[in-house]
């Protein structure tokens, strides 16, 4: 595979796992939960639209939570979280496709799977509502093409969410045909959180977009920030997992 020396270690080594990592025996089919509807619902009840993350751990948290990701996500509800993000990745963020089917199991709400997906055939590992395809990811060599793997993933119904860090990405995944975007504040090069990031891209998606803040938000006044940029919700794991999460999420839920 062809890599760019922009890139991080950490990130040059979860690149490395995704390709290794194999795909599913058989094509899914997935009755899934909408995750605008979600958003609408959390809207009307007067909740700012959160996607809480099942994060165990990452190459950028200290240590690794072991508590039961059920509870945990049943307490990232309680909080007001309208869908869940739950990590399948098991060498660097301490996931796994048997956690995201309990946790979806045991909850109502959508859940998106967060992985690093390179291949059709990693769709078909487990079922979820909504996919995360990673734009910079998905142009390196012997990955498969972003249209075809949005296409092959809404085949399936799974909803998709595109992650992007740059306005080239983001045109790239409305080329590729994305209803859903995601920009991340955190850069693949040093790792760093920057929410401008968000707010130098985020005017580059069109309305009728699906548009979603990721990593770096910790504080009522960052979801404010991202608000106000234009995310329809916020996705958000390392201030929800650390310390108490239903405290954690109704802080950054009840604005
Ligand atoms: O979280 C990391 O350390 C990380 C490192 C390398 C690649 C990706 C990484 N995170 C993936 C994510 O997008 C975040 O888990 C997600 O946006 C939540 O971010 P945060 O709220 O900052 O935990």
């Amino acid at each position: 595979m062809e890599t760019s020396g922009e890139i991080a270690p950490a990130v040059e080594s979860i690149l490395s796992a995704a390709r290794d990592r194999g795909g599913g025996d058989e094509r899914l089919s997935v009755d899934g939960r909408s995750l605008t509807a979600a958003f609408d619902r959390a809207e009307d009840e007067g909740r700012v639209p959160v996607i809480a993350e099942v994060k165990p751990t990452s190459p950028t948290t200290d240590g690794e939570r072991t508590d039961d990701p059920v509870e945990l996500a049943g307490e990232m509800i309680r909080g007001g979280a309208a869908a869940l993000s739950v990590l399948t990745e098991p060498e660097h963020f301490g996931g796994s496709p048997a956690t995201l089917e309990r946790v979806r199991a045991a909850v109502d709400v959508p859940v998106l799977r967060k992985d690093f997906l390179l291949y059709e055939a990693q769709l078909d590992v487990v079922e979820a509502d909504v996919v995360l395809l990673i734009a910079r990811f998905l142009r390196e060599d012997g990955t498969d093409d972003l249209g075809e793997l949005i296409a092959a993933a809404r085949d399936r119904g799974f909803q998709v969410l595109v992650e992007t860090h740059t306005e080239a990405e983001v045109e790239t995944a409305l080329a590729a045909g994305a209803e859903v975007i995601g920009i991340n504040n955190r850069d693949l090069t040093e790792l760093a959180v920057d929410l401008s990031t968000f707010e130098t891209v985020a005017p580059s998606v069109p309305e009728g977009i699906t548009l979603i803040a990721e990593s770096g938000i910790a504080t009522p006044g960052d979801v404010t920030r991202m608000r106000t940029a234009g995310a329809d919700a916020c996705l958000i794991g390392s201030a929800i997992m650390d310390g108490d999460v239903r405290q954690n999420t109704e802080r950054l839920t009840n604005l």
